[in-house]
């Protein structure tokens, strides 16, 4: 990964065959757009560490890393996103504290929502993962 950019960290949580998407918010130009929740890595954190704090900050709940989608892809000139396979840990169905929305895609409904660019590319190992 070059070491220049920023590492971004989404999860793609799955459970009973669906995987959970999030409706952003902000800023403007994304909004109304979907994407795995998850967010920057900080200085001295382990990609599982910031996923775990950020899904528990816009989800309210607890999740284990499980893998990762293969793949790096380049968001704008600062930053990169990679993206983890995860599971919920705890009983309970995640809130929406962040995002507007959450949905459970069916591996069908994969391409229903219309997702941030550089998320596009994990679609396929995704539906390879959820069976589709
Ligand atoms: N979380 C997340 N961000 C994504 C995805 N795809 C994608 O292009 N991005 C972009 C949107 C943002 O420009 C950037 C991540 O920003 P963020 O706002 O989620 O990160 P953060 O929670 O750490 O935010 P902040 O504290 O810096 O405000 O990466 C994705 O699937 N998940």
């Amino acid at each position: 990964m070059d070491a220049a950019r920023i590492a971004v960290v989404g999860a793609a949580i799955v459970r009973g065959g669906r995987v959970l998407t999030a409706r952003r918010t902000t800023p403007p130009e994304a909004a109304g757009r979907w994407e795995f929740p998850g967010g920057k890595v900080e200085p001295g954190e382990s990609p599982q560490a910031a996923l775990v704090r950020e899904i528990r900050e816009e989800l309210g709940c607890a999740v284990e890393v499980t893998g990762w989608l293969p793949g790096e892809v380049p968001i704008g000139e600062r930053h990169v996103l990679t993206v983890a396979l995860a599971v919920l840990t705890e009983d309970g169905d995640p809130d929406a504290r962040e995002h507007d929305e959450i949905r459970w895609l069916t591996v069908a409904e994969l391409d229903d929502v219309d997702w941030l660019e550089p998320d596009r590319p994990f679609l396929p190992h995704l539906r390879a993962v959820l069976g589709g």
